[in-house]
């Protein structure tokens, strides 16, 4: 199976190049944005339709959370419009699109888990151009299958888990949000899952929550992060726990957006590692490369 994928440098990206040897049958190609730039209307059909793949798994986005709240034509352009059009040109060829999305569609005044039925209610202009993207792929493409996951994390591009290890070496404590909850998620997990997914062609048509088992505040992962610095060798920091109004931000972020990936795991048997076993994963090989 011929799969294309959005994105080359990201998170997700560097982690189904990693995970795809894994899946011998299927045979994996990146696009960089000078292949496909989402924010220019007609690339990703170019693109596509050149390269009649059988399934496109989108893993480009606009994810810079406070930006977006300055520049919110281009997020809506990326992750709502150019999400469709890669649909749209995915159907054009006979291809079913993975589209993922996120946690923070939720307003997260919920303190129980949401699940594929609760109401979207995105607080910020990241949020609101992710919901207009999974919108814009259901009307665009009856092939598709949309992830909602979380929190992503992973030794590779920009996360909370590195930005604290980071922070780490120069400083003895870190103030850290404790009152905002989620699902911390392995991007290297989330792939694998893709990845089985995509070859056994299973689950389209769907919606589904796929994140890291458990839930924690950013300051319980930040202390995580610290537990296993300090075992592996790498300077740890106190976490001080505060609360979002002490840590000011342009994008209002929502309080506890904990996912139900009940549905996957039922009709998929797709179910993650619980977030406190990928952190230490993580933050091994973060250790491996820093003290090597
Ligand atoms: N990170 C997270 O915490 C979460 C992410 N998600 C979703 O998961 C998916 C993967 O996220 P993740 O891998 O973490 O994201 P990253 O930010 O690591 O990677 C996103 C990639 O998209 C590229 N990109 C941005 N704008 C465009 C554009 N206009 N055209 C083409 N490519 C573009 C970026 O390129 P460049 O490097 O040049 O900017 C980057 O390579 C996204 O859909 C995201 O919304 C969902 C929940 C949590
Ligand atoms: C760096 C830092 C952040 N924080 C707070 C700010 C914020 O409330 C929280 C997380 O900050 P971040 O900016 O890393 O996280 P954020 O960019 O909001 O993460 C989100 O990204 C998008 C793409 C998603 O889809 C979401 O699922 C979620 O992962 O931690 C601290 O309290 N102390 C710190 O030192
Ligand atoms: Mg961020």
């Amino acid at each position: 199976m011929r799969i294309l994928v959005l994105g080359r440098e990201g998170q997700l990206a560097q982690s189904l190049a990693e995970r795809a040897a894994e899946f011998p049958d299927l045979q994996l190609a990146f696009t960089s944005r000078s292949d496909v730039d989402l924010s220019s209307s007609g690339s990703a059909a170019r693109f596509i339709v050149a390269a009649k793949p059988d399934l496109v798994i989108n893993a480009a986005a606009y994810t810079a959370v406070d930006r977006a709240e300055e520049e919110p034509a281009l997020a809506f352009r990326t992750n709502g419009e150019g999400a469709g059009e890669a649909a749209a040109a995915a159907r054009q060829v006979g291809a079913a699109i993975i589209h993922v999305s996120t946690d923070y569609v939720f307003d997260g005044a919920s303190s129980s888990p949401y699940d594929e039925e609760a109401e979207p209610n995105p607080l910020n202009v990241y949020g609101r151009s992710k919901l207009a993207g999974e919108e814009a792929v259901r009307a665009a493409n009856p092939h598709h299958l949309i992830l909602r996951t979380a929190w992503v994390y992973s030794p590779f591009g920009r996360n909370f888990v590195k930005t604290m290890v980071r922070a780490a070496q120069d400083r003895d404590e870190l103030s850290v949000v404790s009152d905002q909850h989620g699902c911390p998620t392995n991007a290297l997990d989330l792939a694998a899952a893709l990845l089985r997914i995509s070859r056994d062609c299973e689950g389209f048509g769907e919606t589904y929550h796929l994140a890291g088992s458990g839930s924690a505040s950013w300051s319980d992962l930040a202390s995580e992060v610290m537990a296993n610095c300090k075992r592996t060798g790498l300077p740890a920091a106190k976490i001080r726990p505060i609360t979002a109004a002490e840590w000011p931000t342009k994008a209002v972020r929502p309080a506890s957006t904990i996912l139900d990936c009940g549905k996957i795991e039922r009709t998929l048997d797709i179910r993650l590692p619980d977030w406190r076993e990928s952190v230490a994963a993580t933050v091994e090989r973060l250790a491996a490369q820093i003290l090597a």
